[in-house]
């Protein structure tokens, strides 16, 4: 039995304990600052209560082991039931409810079931990236805001077959119901209830009524237009449980539909940090576009495609590390009739009460120093093949935990690579910023704030994301760049040799460049144990199921 030691806990100040010690209006910055400061766990006391946060990959790993723990359904939680009730996300342990809706939901968000809605998806992004295309060089803008709205169409089209056309609109009026929604669920538990209902309450039920009336309307939609589409909506409206037998009401099926954009509302997030990413680390985009040349080519992508890129996939789990898009989730012992001893962690190191609320910290679990080396860096290298399957199981809870784990994670999945591959293939991005540094705010899920680009479309192989200062690419041994190829002046690039080819020769044929950057990346590109040109492919479709 280890030594035990007490949880770490900042000072404080009396009375009211740790309640400066988190900033209300960005709840989640501060636990991560916290958790840089505190390590692998700490707790804080607010007005006679407290909480236990743990921020390190093996602690988080023994607080999933669903034998001895479970989701801790509890403040925004609980707020937000007064707009879905006892809906996937909101549903106590024992709700008969979330079962019930768990099974008739969870085989229309299959992988399988998602593969026959990819077309759906690549065509909203499509139609962002028109938009993107058509801003003309040089202008600024914020993608989050778009990122979001492309989010709502897809999760609205794929999910309940109905084009909501916001992309090159205003933001459509659930997104900022959506924010006042979560924004409201996190600040109420620490505010008087009689603020909440004097000053608050107006903008609480008009959030509240604007997601419901979304789910309402795609249902009368639905029942307007009569199709033989087998999507979510079908599956919500028609479908019946397999074990107890019984059907959604239709006000349940409201719950489900209003849960998804929230659930959904994430990806956008981990996108737009990803885009950060990329224009901070050119390198990184140069070997993804490496890979879409030789997967992909000239031509458009397409599912088929999404088996086939392994580095991209690993842009993406990387992506999810380093932003921690969903923040964190909540955890507790399970409850034993009759007692009451405390929760050992750590074997014996650490101890909490029976009934003790934790909160897992993403900002602490995905960048810890024992598990990740230079764990601040974006290097994609550690997501792919066997690295990736050598991490440990707590390192990989992006999409949280056992069954309570993300239901609509083979959607987001499959929405962020089709969109991280898109945007990588066709645009060229620029922090307006050249200095800008991640700094995120948010509810339910965090994003950049005030994070701008530049963006135009890719014209030639070397046209890497921009960036700030001069970087040094090391390509792998053997990999030749086509000679009249330019690279921008802040990129060197190390071992490469220029080939002489005819094709290369005219810089300003982008077609034949392809061509030949395709023939010298399939020659020499080798992302983990996968080779695009492999008939024996460990796919990425099927490495979803470890995302
Ligand atoms: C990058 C994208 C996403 C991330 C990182 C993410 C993350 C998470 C996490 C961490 C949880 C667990 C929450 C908890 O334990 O309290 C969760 C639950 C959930 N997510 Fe996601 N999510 C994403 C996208 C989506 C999408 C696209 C949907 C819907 C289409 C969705 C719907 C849900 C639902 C309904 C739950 C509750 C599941 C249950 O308790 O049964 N999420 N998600």
């Amino acid at each position: 039995m280890a030594t035990p030691t007490s949880i770490p806990q900042p000072p404080g100040i009396p009375l009211v304990g740790n309640l400066l010690d988190v900033d209300p209006s960005n709840t989640w910055w501060s636990l991560k600052k916290l958790a840089e400061r505190y390590g692998e766990i700490f707790q804080i006391k607010v007005l006679g209560h407290t909480i236990v946060f743990v921020a390190s990959v093996a602690l988080a790993e023994e607080i999933c082991d669903e034998k001895r723990f479970r989701k801790f359904v509890g403040g925004p939680i609980v707020q937000i039931r007064d707009t879905v009730h006892d809906s996937l996300f909101t549903a106590y342990d024992n709700e008969e409810s979330w079962g019930i809706a768990h099974r008739i939901v969870a085989p229309l968000l299959s992988t399988q079931s998602i593969a026959t809605r990819l077309d759906e998806v690549i065509q909203c992004t499509d139609e962002l990236i028109a938009k993107w295309k058509g801003l003309g060089a040089n202008r600024q803008t914020q993608p989050l805001t778009d990122l979001n709205s492309l989010n709502l169409e897809a999760t609205t089209l794929t999910l309940f077959g109905k084009k909501l056309d916001s992309i090159n609109g205003p933001p459509h009026p659930v997104i900022g119901a959506m924010e006042d929604a979560t924004s409201e669920a996190m600040k109420r538990p620490n505010r008087p209830r009689l603020l909440n209902w004097l000053v608050y309450g107006g903008k609480w039920k008009k959030s509240a009524k604007t997601l419901r009336a979304y789910g309402a309307e795609l249902v009368e939609h639905r029942k307007r237009n009569p199709t033989d589409r087998h999507d979510l909506l079908w599956a919500l409206l028609n479908g019946t449980d397999p074990e107890s037998g019984k059907a959604l009401t239709e006000s349940q099926v409201i719950d489900e539909i209003v849960t998804m954009p929230i659930g959904s509302s994430t990806a956008p997030c981990a996108i737009a940090a990803g885009i950060l990413f990329l224009t901070q680390n050119p390198d990184v985009v140069v070997k993804a576009r490496a890979e879409l040349d030789a997967v992909v080519g000239d031509g458009p992508l397409k599912p088929e495609h999404l088996s086939e890129l392994p580095y991209i996939t690993a842009v993406v789990r990387e992506t999810l590390r380093l932003s921690f898009a969903a923040p964190g989730f909540n955890i507790e012992p399970i409850p034993k009739k009759g007692d009451d001893s405390p929760v050992l962690l750590a074997g014996g190191k650490y101890r909490v009460a029976h009934s003790q609320a934790m909160i897992i910290v993403l900002a602490g679990v995905n960048r810890d120093p024992a598990v990740f080396e230079d764990p601040l860096a974006f290097r994609p290298e550690r997501m792919l093949g066997d690295a990736f399957a050598a991490l440990p199981a707590g390192a990989k809870k992006w999409f949280g935990n056992g069954k309570r784990e993300c239901i609509g994670k083979h959607w987001a999945w499959d929405f962020l690579v089709v969109v991280t591959a898109k945007l990588i293939k066709d645009l060229d991005f620029e922090a307006a910023d050249p200095a800008y540094e991640l700094k995120q705010d948010g509810w339910f899920n965090v994003r950049p704030i005030d994070f701008s680009v530049k963006t135009s479309f890719v014209a030639i192989f070397a046209a890497v994301f921009s960036v700030a200062s001069a970087v040094t690419i090391s390509l792998p041994s053997g990999v030749s760049i086509p000679s009249g190829v330019t690279l921008p002046s802040q990129v060197t690039l190390v071992s490469a040799t220029p080939t002489s080819t005819a094709a290369a020769a005219n810089g300003n044929d982008k077609r034949q460049q392809s061509a030949t950057r395709s023939f010298g990346i399939r020659q020499n590109f080798n992302f983990g144990q996968q080779t695009s040109s492999s008939g024996a492919q460990k796919t990425a479709r099927a490495n979803a199921d470890d995302n």
